[in-house]
């Protein structure tokens, strides 16, 4: 199967590249005086400047120098050899085109390492499977697991075909799709800080890869204490001799400011900014990848977004369920660092950025960055923080946070929290931005609620009393479940006399939409195979959202504030209203026409 027949999308993205990436990406690749040369040779990155053949830019990418025909009057050529970016000479360029005469002479190695854990089965691999059923992956590609686990590769496909969906559910064959994805995929069992042990899984890749140019993918799938370890020895023994590798690395990315930057330096001793893929698989959500197009494409939104029309920005994630199982980590982290410092903060930046130079990664993230400067660090009485405790509701005893084996049972770690956050720049000066998560609370969802302000006068009085707020259109996007974006105006209801209510202009994404929604793990891996780095943290985002959040985090531990606790499934501490109404805020999702 060639690229040119495949069903995957082809262009993911609605515009052209800008022209400008390739300076940026040469810097990136560029050595900083400090940086130890890379232990192997990390080889060639192509960049072409605007042209109509590269609108489909993200095809081309995935597989960078394997695909693109050389015309060296449009393109630059880099050769990055022990960390030295340099130019092509027109000898090495016949080189590169004599090993690069055809995609089929490309091949993509995935090593899912920690695949025997629940992120693993739960997440990557059903996510590979769904990306191969859809024909988004490369011709040749092949899936390693690798943990320290004892398992042959028939196991591995076992356990892995359990986890596998037929998602895609109107396509026929997919069990035999299922047959053949499991046979492209082996395991290798090894120690996370043995070189000797990723030298014997090169062995094996290099045998799947059969001589093609092989391009490899790293997803650390692990507990972030090992990720050093195993950045090192992937680099050292297993990494790509003459095409790319790049590392995927889960959060947690670090506790705080310190240990965020020294797993930072950690890994970039070993790799370059730009192989590192740090994912936060928010920014892989439909609805948050639609952010941007919402506002940015749409003349009824952009105009109206900043302080002069909104009136406060409200990001609400709850779930209906407690740490149960998940403990041991959580207790070591809380919710503030679970889900506020990245998802909902992400979500934040992406919402209140200024306008993109282009839709390009660097463009996109500077833009992220400044906003995240921009940000007034967190402050305690700007913050509720809580804690689940045990509730019976129809004879079922819902256990506390403390009732958890793997939690001390005097911890004081938040399952919940509340915060009012403010961007001090000319757009949001003033603007509250209300921030909300938690754990076992009465429902699962996770939205967005831009309030405006209510329209200047008050010719409807009658209607709306002196409560103009109370009146205000309201635009939701609600991430999950249930995708949907609907905006609260005021309506004449139908008759004689003159009477208002509210109602919901509806986009609702299962009646408007048939095609299924691919999970996040799934865009965010063809992502990082396209080398498309849009949807992931690069390292002065993450110092920037830290930056924010540790001063409150290092105040709330070492002044030892106690949460307050709320019931198992309900609405959250009470301390969340008061936080909002101090800023003349309703929470959205708790009014009676949410
Ligand atoms: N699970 C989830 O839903 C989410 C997970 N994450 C992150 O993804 C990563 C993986 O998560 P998850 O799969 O749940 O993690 P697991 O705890 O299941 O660990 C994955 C694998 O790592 C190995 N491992 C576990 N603990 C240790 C240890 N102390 N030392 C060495 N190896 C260890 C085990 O493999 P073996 O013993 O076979 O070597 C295990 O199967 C983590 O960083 C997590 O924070 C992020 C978002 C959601
Ligand atoms: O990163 C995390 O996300 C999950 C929620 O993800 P979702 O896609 O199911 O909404 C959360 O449960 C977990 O605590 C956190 O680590």
């Amino acid at each position: 199967m060639a690229f040119s027949s495949l069903k995957c999308p082809s262009s993911r993205f609605a515009f052209p590249p800008s022209p400008g990436p390739g300076s940026r990406r040469v810097a990136a690749a560029s050595p900083s005086p400090s940086r130890p040369p890379l232990p192997r040779r990390f080889f060639s990155k192509r960049i072409s400047s605007r042209s109509p053949r590269n609108r489909h830019w993200s095809v081309v990418s995935m597989h960078e120098a394997a695909t693109v025909p050389l015309s060296p009057e449009k393109e630059i050529d880099l050769k990055v050899e022990n960390g030295v970016a340099s130019a092509i000479s027109a000898e090495d360029n016949r080189d590169l085109a004599a090993l690069s005469t055809s995609k089929k002479d490309s091949t993509v190695s995935i090593t899912v390492v920690g695949a025997s854990g629940d992120l693993a089965k739960k997440k990557i691999f059903p996510a590979l499977f769904a990306l191969y059923y859809e024909d988004c992956l490369p011709e040749h590609f092949t899936i390693f697991g690798y943990a320290r686990s004892k398992m042959t590769d028939a196991e591995l496909r076992n356990t892995v075909s359990r986890t596998l969906t037929c998602r895609i559910d109107k396509r026929e064959n997919c069990s035999e799709k299922m047959d053949q994805f499991l046979r492209r995929c082996f395991y290798h069992s090894g120690q996370y800080d043995s070189e000797e042990n990723f030298a014997e899984l090169d062995k094996k890749l290099k045998e799947h890869e059969a001589g093609r140019l092989s391009n490899r993918l790293f997803y650390l799938s692990i507990p972030p204490n090992i990720f050093i370890d195993v950045v090192k020895c992937a680099s050292k023994s297993a990494s790509s001799a003459n095409g790319w590798t790049r590392v995927i690395v889960e959060k947690p990315f670090g506790r705080d400011s310190e240990s965020s930057a020294a797993l930072t330096r950690g890994l970039k001793e070993y790799l370059v900014e730009d192989q590192i893929f740090r994912i936060d698989h928010y920014l892989g959500k439909e609805l948050v990848e639609n952010l941007s197009v919402l506002r940015f494409s749409n003349l009824v939104f952009e105009p109206l977004w900043s302080r002069q029309y909104i009136r406060n920005v409200q990001l609400i994630f709850s779930e209906d369920f407690g740490t149960e199982g998940r403990g041991g980590y959580f207790d070591n982290y809380g919710i503030i660092r679970d889900i506020m410092q990245n998802h909902l903060l992400q979500i934040l930046a992406l919402f209140a950025m200024e306008t993109p130079v282009s839709l390009d990664a660097e463009d996109i993230r500077n833009e992220k960055v400044k906003v995240l400067r921009s940000m007034r660090p967190l402050q305690l009485e700007n913050v509720v923080i809580g804690q689940y405790k045990s509730h019976t509701k129809g004879g079922t005893i819902y256990p506390a946070y403390l009732d958890d084996k793997t939690v001390p049972k005097d911890s004081l770690t938040p399952t919940f929290a509340a915060a009012a956050l403010f961007i001090d720049n000319a757009r949001w000066d003033g603007v509250p931005f209300l921030m909300k998560a938690g754990k076992a609370l009465h429902t699962r969802r996770a939205e967005i609620r831009v309030q405006f302000r209510h329209v200047p006068g008050n010719l409807y009085k009658r209607s709306f009393g002196t409560d103009l707020d109370r009146a205000t259109n309201e635009l939701v996007i609600r991430v999950q479940p249930d995708e949907a974006i609907y905006l609260k105006i005021n309506n004449k209801i139908p008759g004689l006399g003159m009477r208002l209510d509210r109602s919901n202009l509806n986009l609702h994404y299962a009646a408007r939409y048939s095609k299924e929604i691919p999970d996040a793990y799934e865009r965010l891996l063809l992502d990082a195979i396209e080398g498309e780095r849009r949807l992931f943290i690069r390292s002065d985002e993450l110092d920037a959202a830290w930056a924010l959040f540790t001063p409150l985090l290092k105040e709330l531990e070492e002044k030892k504030i106690a949460p307050e606790l709320y019931p198992y499934g309900s609405r959250g501490p009470v301390g969340a209203h008061y936080l909002a109404s101090k800023y003349g805020v309703r929470w959205g999702d708790l009014s009676s026409e949410h």
